[in-house]
């Protein structure tokens, strides 16, 4: 028989939230189950297993508690209401293991959900709105394709050679992968004509498979007259990104020899997407509220802290929410989050003496830059000013833009890069000779594409699927598309906790 599965305390806060705050339920007798049940349907939408050791170990929950069996699963309850056969049947499936021979497992996985399940709506559900709407927009939007997931990559393949012979494209699919959102297909042209006739119809492809006009997309592969045609899936069955994967991709060598290694997901087929910041050396960082925006940041600021050798950050936060987390830790410069324009202005225009000094040391020393200089022992850190929300500061002090643009055109060599992210990508926030001088670009979704052009030149972002969905445009490189992982906040006090 299924005992019981353990929680921490702050899991069980979280179900005593989702009643009392959600589901209305303040002062009822510990109908805790039905909370639960909640958070074990959030987990067993993503067709992923989750993590044993991280989600089903029992030594994070010292000082915990119990849900018992029959409440979870309505164990030993009347035959209509024990559904403890469906659970153990569909996490056979999962797991692709009998779980009914098995008991011990079934255990194990079925409290892995549960507190996956309960990290999902702890990361999604924000306080102040309403639970029911995010019910509805998590659990039960595009419900029908969730439970097909599974065989859909067949199903699609037959339905996306039909759309290409419907719009005159003749095209043999050679290949099919499934990224964590998006399903690729790799096309082999039979002319030349096909790949403009391919190019012109990717509209009516979305429209046929039921995406916005842009949706679609078309980029080159290698072989001859092959193509690669990305298509989304529905939001139900995509796989989370966690940021323990990417953290583990930057122990890569290639990501070690990096001054400055950034990594804030992966690209469409799960393969994580790392660069150097050093190398960038200016970012601009745009998309609309609930993009995904402040992730990314966070994700950029924990691979460089993790890094070999984390910069100096000097963060400036005008609204003080995003970085509050930071305050304190020996790589913050000061000491804490810069929250207002003045305070902002006075640590920019620090930066610029900081970059004259350093240009006198470089020039002492006779060497182009930071590395070459650290090379002949001048110790330098390199320091990353990172500014949420360029436009807010904007607004209120115009001339913080002086600075600014002093230390896009000349900090590079001297190791000082600014990463500056905006809600409002617009032609006044990111203004010409800015723009000229910090050449690598990420678009989280906008409303607009000619939001997208003010972030990346081209259009394209206005047509991303939120929750992390990027363009990236690095210095040199054309625009790649990558999904950003989730970064959790206990992920963020123990990177800070090194
Ligand atoms: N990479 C991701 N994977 C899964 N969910 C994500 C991801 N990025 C963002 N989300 C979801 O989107 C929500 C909004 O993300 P985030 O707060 O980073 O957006 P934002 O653009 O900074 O919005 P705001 O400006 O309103 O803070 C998050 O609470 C989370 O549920």
């Amino acid at each position: 028989m299924v005992d019981r599965v353990y929680l921490s305390v702050e899991e069980r806060g979280l179900l005593n939230k989702i009643l009392a705050d959600g589901l209305g339920q303040r002062g009822q007798r510990d109908p805790q189950w039905s909370a639960a049940r909640i958070a074990l349907a959030r987990s067993l939408q993503i067709t992923e297993a989750p993590d044993l050791k991280r989600f089903a170990e029992q030594s994070g929950v010292t000082g915990g508690s119990e849900i018992h069996a029959r409440q979870l699963t309505g164990e030993g309850a009347e035959q209509d209401e024990d559904y403890t056969d469906v659970y153990r049947a569909l996490l056979s499936v999962y797991t692709g293991t009998d779980l009914f021979a098995d008991e011990g497992e079934f255990h194990r996985h079925l409290q892995a959900h549960l507190r996956r399940g309960i990290r999902d709506i702890t990361e999604e559900w924000k306080e102040d709105s309403s639970f029911a709407d995010y019910l509805l927009r998590e659990l039960f939007f595009d419900r029908g394709e969730a439970a097909t997931a599974g065989e859909m990559a067949p199903e699609l393949a037959e339905r996306v050679s039909r759309i290409l012979g419907q719009i005159g494209v003749g095209a043999r699919v050679v290949e099919t992968r499934e990224g964590p959102r998006i399903s690729r297909f790799e096309l082999e042209l039979a002319e030349l004509e096909d790949l403009d006739r391919l190019r012109k119809g990717l509209g009516k492809i979305a429209f046929a498979l039921g995406w916005g006009e842009n949706a679609v997309t078309s980029s080159l592969a290698p072989g001859e007259r092959r193509v690669y045609l990305s298509i989304p899936r529905p939001a139900a069955t995509w796989r989370t990104v966690d940021w323990s994967q990417v953290r583990d991709a930057l122990g890569s060598p290639a990501a070690k020899a990096m001054a400055l290694p950034g990594c804030m997901g992966t690209d469409v087929l799960g393969a994580p997407f790392v660069f150097d910041l050093a190398e960038a050396p200016h970012l601009f960082v745009g998309g609309t509220t609930g993009s995904g925006k402040s992730m990314c940041l966070h994700a950029l600021l924990l691979s460089m802290l993790t890094g070999p050798t984390p910069p100096e950050l000097l963060l400036i936060d005008p609204k003080a929410v995003e970085f509050n987390a930071y305050a304190g830790n020996r790589n913050v410069r000061g000491g804490k989050p810069v929250t207002s324009a003045d305070d902002a202005m006075g640590a920019l225009d620090e930066l610029v003496a900081e970059m004259g000094a350093r240009q006198e040391v470089m020039s002492a020393l006779d060497v182009r830059n930071i590395a070459e200089a650290n090379a002949r022992g001048a110790g330098l850190r390199r320091i990353v000013a990172v500014i949420d929300e360029l436009g807010d500061l904007f607004m209120t002090k115009r001339e913080i833009e002086v600075p600014l643009i002093r230390l896009a055109q000349k900090a590079r060599s001297s190791g000082i890069h600014l990463v500056l992210a905006t809600q409002r990508p617009e032609a006044a926030t990111f203004p010409g000779l800015l723009r000229s001088n910090v050449p690598s670009r990420i678009a989280l979704t906008v409303q607009k594409a000619s939001e997208s052009r003010i972030i990346l030149d081209e259009g394209g972002a206005e047509s991303l699927l939120m929750r992390g969905d990027m363009l990236i445009r690095l210095a040199g490189r054309p625009t790649e598309r990558a999904h950003g992982c989730r970064v959790t906040t206990q992920d963020i006090q123990e990177a800070l906790a090194r």
